[in-house]
């Protein structure tokens, strides 16, 4: 028998966390922020695929300071919404780290689990330094001890799409943050 799939829910039935006007007023706060922190340096931005790409494209340039960008691919998360807790890593750095200031890039800090991971990895690689921005922090979720240094918005345990974030491989192209209903995975 044929797995059944769950009905498309449309985004515009989901409701608004944070509206496009509010994400590019906190994107440009945190894009000040860092501007400030490392004046006179260079930093590397390390965006995690996919969920980050949208947030690191519009960071990046909200920062004055002389920026790099690169990618890594990790994946727990899967089809669905509840991470498998293990996490893998698909896609290296193409660029070397070693004594650069590096800012890895999150679209969402969860249970810890990703990013706790990544800059263990990001460690070994020597960096000057390394901190830890995210669009989105889920305190209430955090299963491993892990604090970013840039967040935009703090928001309660609830699932969430849009400015990259999936349900499903879904919604990253849904420009606001919204609630997905809980009754809906
Ligand atoms: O704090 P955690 O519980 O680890 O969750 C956060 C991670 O989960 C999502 O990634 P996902 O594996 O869904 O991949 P994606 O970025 O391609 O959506 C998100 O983009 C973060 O990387
Ligand atoms: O709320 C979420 N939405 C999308 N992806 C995620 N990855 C962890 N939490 C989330």
């Amino acid at each position: 028998m044929a797995t059944p799939t769950l009905p498309f829910v449309p985004a515009s039935s989901c409701q608004v966390l944070f509206s496009v006007e509010q994400i590019r007023e906190r994107v440009i706060a945190i894009g000040k922020q860092i501007s400030e922190d490392y004046k006179g340096e260079s930093i590397v931005l390390v965006g995690v695929l996919k969920g980050a790409a949208i947030f690191l494209a519009d960071l990046a340039r909200a920062i004055e300071v002389d920026n790099t960008f690169d990618f890594v691919a990790v994946s727990s998360y899967g089809k669905g919404k509840t991470s498998s807790g293990a996490v893998k890593l698909i896609k290296d750095l193409d660029v070397p780290i070693e004594g650069k200031h590096v800012i890895v890039v999150e679209d969402i800090l969860d249970t810890g689990l990703t990013l706790s991971y990544l800059r263990k990895l990001m460690l070994q690689h020597k960096p000057a330094s390394l901190k830890i921005a995210t669009c989105l922090d889920k305190p209430e979720r955090r299963l491993v001890p892990i604090e970013a240094d840039y967040v935009c918005f703090k928001i309660p345990n609830r699932f969430v799409i849009g400015y990259g974030m999936d349900y499903a491989e879904k919604y990253r192209n849904v420009a606001d943050i919204r609630l997905f209903p809980e009754d809906k995975v």
